[in-house]
């Protein structure tokens, strides 16, 4: 009989509603993998046993839990590790990562696959307090001009965490609440590009972002200087932000270099050691062929991807067959030091890959 694997996930209520959805537990099943809920409110330690668990959580008590989980079942695989979710949980942490990026046979950001298609991130500065925050002198040190975004520094997933504003002029700065971070607004023609990751499997999609602003609109703008939003993607055309100038046919809208993105795509996989997460991409306008990553994002909305089910299916089971890559033991036989959890977990998976080598679903 074909050996049947389980995975636990532990989700707040709303991405369990939309993530586990009977069609990709029963895709699931078919193919010898059984999704159980965790129960948050009983200890970790006392359920399972799983071969995998799939987390969504944070905070000092549910990381204890998994620690100990560990400890207790040394063949489990955490997807993700919760060390290295942290880093996208900052707003500069997770745009370095896009910075440090090495890609092969790159020369200036540019990979010699994609022709003449370049990436980077967009100019931004850390304002720790109401003080720095009227400092103009700060932002121009940092190439900064209005419109700028503000954003909270902090990105772990919050609403507060979401709330962004627009920011036209000084007045506009006087409104904001430390800590954020300014970024510079980049116009990009008002489609966005969000690449879903799922370990090796990459797909981009357009969604609607939010519309360019004119050098003539920035003069015009009202004595308040600052215009609120959150979660711009998700907006139906009711309650869109400012009710602006929305690009309404994204369909129309030319896909990034395929190449490009499955390079960042790898390149950002390898350097987080992330598994499951997305990143959102905008065309800079100013210059021809030339993106800009903006935000990176643990475990996304899946279920807005095409044919998720599959996807994550397919995922489960190359995860539990070993079959997905393991970059945290290939760094660290690269010489590239790794946190002594993640080694500690990697050696875990490593064992456990062997151990399942050549089992058939
Ligand atoms: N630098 C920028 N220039 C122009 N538009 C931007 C920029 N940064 C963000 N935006 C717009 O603001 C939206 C929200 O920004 P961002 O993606 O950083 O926020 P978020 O709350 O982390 O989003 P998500 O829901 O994807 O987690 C983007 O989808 C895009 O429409
Ligand atoms: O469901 P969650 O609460 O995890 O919300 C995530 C949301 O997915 P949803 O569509 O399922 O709401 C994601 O949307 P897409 O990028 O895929 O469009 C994105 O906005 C994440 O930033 C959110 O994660 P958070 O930053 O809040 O942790
Ligand atoms: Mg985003
Ligand atoms: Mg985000």
């Amino acid at each position: 009989m074909t050996k049947r694997y389980s995975i636990g996930y532990a989700l707040a209520p709303k991405k369990q509603k939309s993530f586990i959805q009977d069609s990709l537990v029963n895709q699931s099943k078919e193919r010898g993998i059984d999704l159980i809920k965790i129960d948050s409110d009983k200890l970790l330690t006392d359920q399972g046993p799983f071969d995998c668990i799939l987390h969504k959580l944070s905070g000092e008590n549910w990381v204890q839990q998994l620690h100990d989980y560990v400890v207790k079942n040394p063949n489990v695989l955490i997807i993700d590790s919760p060390n290295e979710i942290e880093i996208v949980h900052n707003r500069v942490s997770m745009l370095q990562v896009v910075s440090d990026l090495v890609i092969c046979n790159n020369q200036n950001g540019t990979s010699t696959n994609t022709a003449a298609a370049t990436f980077g991130i967009p100019k931004q500065m850390v304002i720790h307090d109401v003080d720095s925050l009227m400092d103009l002198c700060g932002m121009e040190a940092h190439g900064l001009k209005f419109p700028v975004i503000a954003k909270p520094l902090v990105a772990d997933g919050s609403a507060k965490s979401h709330k962004m504003a627009l920011v036209y002029n000084r007045e506009g700065l006087s409104k904001l609440k430390p800590q954020i971070v300014l970024q510079e607004f980049v116009n990009h023609g008002g489609v966005i590009f969000k690449v879903y990751v799922v370990g090796d499997y990459v797909k981009c999609v357009k969604r609607k972002s939010l519309p360019d602003i004119s050098e003539e609109q920035l003069v015009g703008i009202s004595k308040e200087g600052t215009m609120s939003f959150s979660q711009v993607s998700n907006m139906t055309t009711e309650n869109r932000a400012g009710g602006g100038n929305y690009y309404d046919h994204i369909e129309d809208a030319v896909m990034p270099p395929e190449n490009l993105i499955t390079d960042i795509a790898r390149g950002l996989r390898q350097s987080m050691r992330l598994h499951l997460f997305n990143f959102d991409v905008i065309r800079d306008s100013r210059i021809g062929d030339h993106y800009l990553v903006i935000d990176i994002n643990y475990f996304p909305g899946y279920a807005k991807m095409p044919c998720y089910e599959s996807v994550l299916t397919d995922f489960f089971c190359d995860i539990v067959q070993g079959k997905q890559n393991l970059e945290g033991v290939k760094k660290e036989e690269e010489g590239c030091p790794v946190t002594s959890s993640v080694k500690e977990e990697r050696m875990l998976v490593s064992n456990n890959c062997s151990a399942d080598a050549g089992e058939e679903h």
